[in-house]
């Protein structure tokens, strides 16, 4: 298999994303690092309902749009359909998302999220006679609650909180008009990003290929599947060998063995003088009272915790959870108004520097193109630094709202572990410039796709990961973009988050209820539309874990849909290699890809896991990092 062609699969990946790309509209508008206007309460259609009446025999799904009902047949058999309708719902609520989504956006975006709104949220609901079958499933199998560890709780399975309504697409909050007036089952074809470039309407059967390496077993491709591709160099090393022990005589040894303490300080001084930044930057003129202040008080308690290294904060107040939710539920129903482009572009100003970038940088090649706009290299005049520019034409961006948090965040939250930002421009008022650090080894993806990383190399990039991660979830931001795609490489083997974008901030003991990921990598609570919090990003790391061990994440070779359906039927994926694995890393991926979050692990907890003492320098990684790169190279 050719670099060119793996690099083509990656970019499909990427593109099957799109399916579930956010418009304008329902971006994150629960982001509580955005102004409100109360101007906005009259003239946002928040109200549009589309009502259907649709059923479900026991045996299958009726009252569906028929473009629905091919779609669910193609992609669910009704063996799986019967096997658990509740995860069917799951599925369906997504497609109907992203459907409505796509209705909204004139032309493809490119990013790779799925983030819905609960403002204009798309909700499926099932009729009496729907839940009523599946409370007798539930009875029968005992296995209706597979998602709901809890199932009397907020969390328990969305059909058993839909009794008795019709299955309806309701945008929220809402008066529910009429199946008459909204055009009863009417609703159009699902309408999909691929479809608009390539009619007829069904969406693909295809579902996305990363690049389609195999993984190897005892040294032999799995049957069927196409070679993996190792790096020329070095020699291929033992799959999962598991690492001897740390090495820490390198310049770039992992420091995941030190202490929590050591990590939460040179964290705390690395941010060195950041935090009254974000803190007013959050508050900054036009943030709702309750949720800036709600910013400022999160920050400074949470520098506590960094130096203190005590419990996080949603675990510290685990036991108020329910009663912080609701409170927090009620205050983001009233400060849901989206910013205006004009808000957007008022505060984007501020943040920037002043000036114009012309001059001052010289723009080399282009590195890559994002959703949002064109990454390049850069050198600065005068001191030959090499920088990585991102530059986007904010007037026609989909996400204004988004670059701006993906801004605030990087500039305000640095560490070692995070892309650093450098500097930031708005030329003409269109032409946004994001300098930042350049990350010659490009993104984990393309070494996890061509590479096999052996267990102390894993280990390695998932210490880094989690030390951003505690960093972030210490001052109560929740990434909610965790995988491959958005961790970069230098070439000295580090290793650091990136797109910022999706950051929230979640203040202690609340939970969220946006959903926003990347659907492969996302936590079932998520998918599930429960409240959430930080440990969203510790399932997306078991799944970004998963993905350097087979090459891919779970059920990417399975449509969107059928990957909901999956991830809300089964839970927990299957570790396809748990017997070819050490026992550490079983156990550190069990204590991610925990159903419950509740039980689920913290960064702490993983911070000083065994398999993570066990990391091997980050030096180990550049050989890897440089094959891949020299196989890039060589494809072009
Ligand atoms: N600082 C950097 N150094 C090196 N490469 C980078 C850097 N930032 C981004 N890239 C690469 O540039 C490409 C585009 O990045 P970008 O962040 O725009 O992509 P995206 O995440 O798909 O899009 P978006 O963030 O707009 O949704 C990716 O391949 C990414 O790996």
């Amino acid at each position: 298999m050719s670099t060119t062609k793996s690099s083509k699969q990656v970019r499909i990946r990427n593109f099957i994303g799109r399916i579930f790309s956010p418009s304008d509209k329902d971006k994150d508008k629960d982001d509580e690092m955005k102004p409100s206007s109360s101007a906005m309460d009259i003239s946002q259609p928040y109200n549009t309902v589309h009502r259907m009446h649709v059923g479900y025999d026991g045996q299958k799904f009726s009252g569906l749009p028929q473009p629905w009902m091919d779609i669910l047949l193609r992609d669910i058999s009704l063996a799986d359909q019967k096997k658990n309708p509740n995860a069917v719902v799951t599925a369906l609520k997504y497609y109907a998302a992203s459907m409505k989504e796509h209705q909204d956006e004139k032309f493809m975006t490119t990013n790779s999220v799925y983030n819905n709104s609960d403002d204009d949220d798309v909700d499926v609901q099932l009729t009496g006679q729907v839940t009523e079958h599946l409370r007798k499933l539930r009875c029968s199998s005992g296995n209706g609650s597979t998602l709901s560890p809890t199932p009397s709780s907020a969390s328990a399975p969305a059909l058993a909180s839909l009794a008795g309504q019709e299955l309806s697409v309701v945008p929220s909050p809402a008066p529910a008009t009429s199946p008459e007036e909204s055009g009863g089952t009417d609703l159009p074809p699902p309408l999909h990003p691929r479809q608009r470039l390539e009619p007829p309407p069904l969406p693909p059967t295809q579902p996305p290929q990363r690049n389609k390496t195999s993984p190897v077993l005892n040294g032999a491709p799995m049957p069927g599947a196409p070679p993996r591709i190792p790096p020329k160099v070095p020699p291929k090393p033992a799959h999962l060998k598991v690492a001897s022990g740390t090495t820490t005589s390198s310049g770039l040894s992992s420091p995941c063995s030190q202490t929590s303490s050591s990590l939460a300080q040179r964290h705390q001084d690395n941010n060195n003088g950041s935090f009254n930044s974000i803190g007013h930057s959050l508050s900054n003129g036009s943030v709702a009272s309750n949720t800036s202040s709600d910013a400022d008080v999160h920050l400074s308690s949470n520098k506590e915790n960094a130096s203190n290294e005590k419990p996080l904060p949603a675990e510290r107040t685990h036991k108020n959870v329910e009663t912080t939710t609701e409170e927090t539920v009620r205050v983001r129903a009233q400060v849901r108004e989206k910013m205006t482009d004009a808000q957007v572009l008022e505060e984007l100003r501020l943040i920037v520097n002043p000036g114009s970038p012309l001059g001052k940088y010289e723009m080399r090649k282009q590195i890559g193109v994002g959703a949002s706009g064109a990454v390049h290299i850069a050198m600065r005049y005068g001191t030959g630094e090499v920088v990585a520019v991102k530059r986007m034409a904010f007037k026609s961006q989909q996400k204004k709202e988004m670059l701006l948090t993906e801004i605030k965040v990087m500039k305000s939250f640095r560490h070692p572990n995070i892309v650093n930002y450098i500097e930031s421009y708005l030329v003409d008022t269109d032409d946004l410039w994001v300098v930042m650090d350049y990350l010659e080894g490009g993104n984990l993806t393309d070494v996890v796709v061509k590479t096999e990383l052996d267990e102390g190399q894993i280990s390695a990039v998932l210490c880094e990961c989690l030390k951003a991660l505690h960093f972030l979830h210490s001052h109560s931001i929740v990434h909610r973009d965790i995988k491959s795609d958005n961790v970069l490489l230098g070439m000295n083997g580090e290793v650091k988050l990136t797109d910022m974008g999706f950051c929230a901030q979640i203040q202690p003991g609340s939970k969220r209820d946006t959903v926003v990921g990347t659907p492969y990598w996302m936590s079932p609570e998520i998918l599930n539309k429960k409240k959430y919090n930080y440990k969203v990003d510790i399932w997306s790391l078991g799944i970004m874990a998963l993905e350097m061990i087979d090459g891919e994440p779970p059920y990417l070779h399975e449509t969107p849909l059928k990957a909901i359906y999956l991830i809300a039927q089964n839970g927990k994926p299957e570790i396809k290699r748990r017997n070819e694995l050490s026992k550490d890393f079983v156990d550190f991926l069990d204590r991610c890809l925990v159903v419950d979050p509740d039980e689920r692990a913290d960064t702490a907890e993983l911070l000083s896991h065994p398999f993570i003492q066990r990391a091997k320098p980050l030096s180990s990684l550049v050989p890897y990092i440089k094959a891949v790169k020299d196989l890039k190279e060589k494809s072009k």
